[in-house]
């Protein structure tokens, strides 16, 4: 589903209020869903809702109605003991029969749940005065928070807060998430995020062209390369991973995902007096050795390996960036990935001006600052941006992997575990990019599946995860897209 920044959001709802939809119509459908939400999740109970100055305190006026209407207790609190001056807003606050007091911290003495409604999507500045203030107080009780649209003090493009920020148990948002409801810290505010349909039609979003999208099947199903009966093994493309000469097992874990998630063939070229080990462990898997740069570039040469990894284990330095310098000269697919990376730290220039767009980077944080310096702008921006310069597609790992592509397209990965972040399973992911580039799939696209399978194959084995289980539990997130796709036969309705 595409994410929407705020603007964008305003943009969305603007053109719905042009179709015929009100403005005063979409705010009651907002509370409304609100109101539902609170109710599914929490019994019967005094609440208090905090209403700021806008359209987000707006809803929140919905909110507090739809709740009394169900013999909810709810008290109204409007910072600065004003009433909202907007339209809307001001419509809504009127039909609130009770009692609007000036909100302060005491009020919270008597709830038992709070609905914050003080900011959303108009968000202009760090929260200060009362309004800060009544965010600490809450942030230092135990009472449980529903945040309307956004946490107040959350940045809904940025994910970030500007200055304190509410935490929320259950955050409910309208029409699409933004990018604050995906990327941390802003996700980690929000709790449980629901989505909320509140009248505005997805056609609006002909016109507003979203660029950013959260990760799912849905948006590369259709190019996922499943095999065809009359297809063969070359069909499937031939990935190449450079082994490196002390940690083999790193190119080791990037071909064996490689091969499972379909790579009609796979290779390690080890450096010669380390191919025993590699010839070793690998059977289905060829191992080809090298002596130096020169038989490398002869395996290079082999067009038929149309995807080229570097980096598992490859080592910093030299020999690396020479390595990566002479795969990116045969113009073939590559994935570079962490000491491909870091190698080029004190001349990233020379490997940025190198890329091309047939390329996926994969860094972690410290590997991004290395390569594209550092910023304070936010993830989706500084993945963004890196894509741009480098021309190549830009996988920014972590809880929120970011995928970026040169032309500003960019999805955010959500459902990414906890056990992820233990060693190797960046390798694992290097070759499961590379061995769907190998059959086909664009750069980003395959990035964008193999980053949601690599999270969805170690989600399914939970605590206790190594890297080494990943590669065999593939197979399993495959049948599950297969039947998902329809190609099992199943009808999936
Ligand atoms: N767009 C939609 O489809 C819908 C939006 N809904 C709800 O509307 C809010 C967005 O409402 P908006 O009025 O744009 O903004 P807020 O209510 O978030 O903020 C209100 C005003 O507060 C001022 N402001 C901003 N930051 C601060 C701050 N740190 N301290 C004090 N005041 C601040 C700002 O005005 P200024 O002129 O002072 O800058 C804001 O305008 C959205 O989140 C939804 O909940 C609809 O109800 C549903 C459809
Ligand atoms: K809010």
């Amino acid at each position: 589903m595409a994410l929407l920044t705020p603007a964008e959001m305003a943009q969305a709802d603007a053109a719905t209020v042009e179709r015929g939809v009100s403005g005063i119509e979409l705010m009651e459908a907002a509370g409304r869903a609100v109101a539902q939400a609170i109710m599914r999740r929490w019994p019967r109970r005094p609440v208090l809702v905090a209403c700021g100055p806008g359209n987000n305190g707006g809803d929140g006026y919905v909110v507090a109605r739809h709740l009394a209407a169900h013999g909810w207790s709810v008290m109204v609190g409007a910072l600065s003991g004003a009433r909202p001056s907007a339209p809307d807003a001001a419509h809504h606050a009127a039909l609130w029969e009770g009692v609007v007091q000036p909100l302060s911290v005491g009020l919270l003495d008597d709830a038992e749940l709070l609905v914050d409604a003080l900011f959303g999507g108009g968000l202009g500045r760090p929260l200060a005065g009362d309004a800060a203030e009544f965010i600490e107080a809450v942030r230092h009780r135990r009472i449980p928070v529903c945040a309307v649209d956004l946490p107040s003090g959350l940045d809904g493009s940025t994910g970030r807060a500007q200055g304190v920020a509410a935490r929320a148990d259950l955050t409910v948002t309208f029409f699409r998430k933004k990018p604050a409801h995906v990327l941390f810290p802003g996700r980690g505010l929000c709790g449980d995020i629901a989505l909320a349909d509140i009248g505005i039609p997805s056609e609006v979003l002909d016109t507003i062209a979203p660029a950013a999208f959260e990760n799912s099947p849905v948006l590369w199903q259709r190019h996922f390369p499943w095999p065809s009966l009359e297809g063969h093994k070359y069909h499937r493309g031939h990935v190449l991973v450079v082994g490196g000469q002390t940690m083999t097992g790193a190119a080791r874990l990037s071909a064996r995902a490689a091969a499972r998630v379909g790579a009609g063939l796979v290779t390690v070229a080890a450096p010669v007096f380390a191919w025993p080990v590699y010839a070793a462990a690998l059977e289905g898997i060829m191992v080809t050795p090298f002596t130096d740069m020169g038989s490398l570039h002869d395996i290079f040469s082999d067009s038929r390996k149309n995807v080229l990894v570097i980096g598992p284990g490859a080592g910093v330095g030299g020999q690396t960036r020479e390595q990566v310098l002479g795969a990116l000269a045969t113009g073939r697919r590559l994935v570079l990935d962490a000491d491909a990376i870091t190698s080029f730290a004190a001349q990233p220039q020379s490997l940025l001006s190198a890329l091309h767009h047939e390329c996926v980077l994969t860094p972690h944080e410290g590997e991004f600052v290395r390569l594209f310096g550092t910023d304070d702008a936010d993830k989706l921006t500084r993945a963004r941006e890196a894509a741009q310069r480098s021309g190549a597609v830009v996988v920014l790992k972590g809880a929120d992997t970011v995928i970026a592509a040169p032309d500003g397209q960019a999805v955010v990965n959500t459902n990414a575990p906890a056990f992820l972040a233990t060693g190797g399973t960046g390798d694992v992911l290097t070759g499961l990019i590379a061995g769907l580039m190998a059959q086909g799939m664009s750069p980003f696209w395959a990035a964008c599946a193999a980053t949601w399978v690599h999270a969805e194959a170690a989600t399914r084995f939970g605590p206790g995860l190594v890297s080494d289980d990943l590669p065999g539990l593939v197979p399993g997130v495959l049948r599950a897209l297969y039947g998902d796709a329809g190609h099992d036969g199943r009808h999936t309705g």
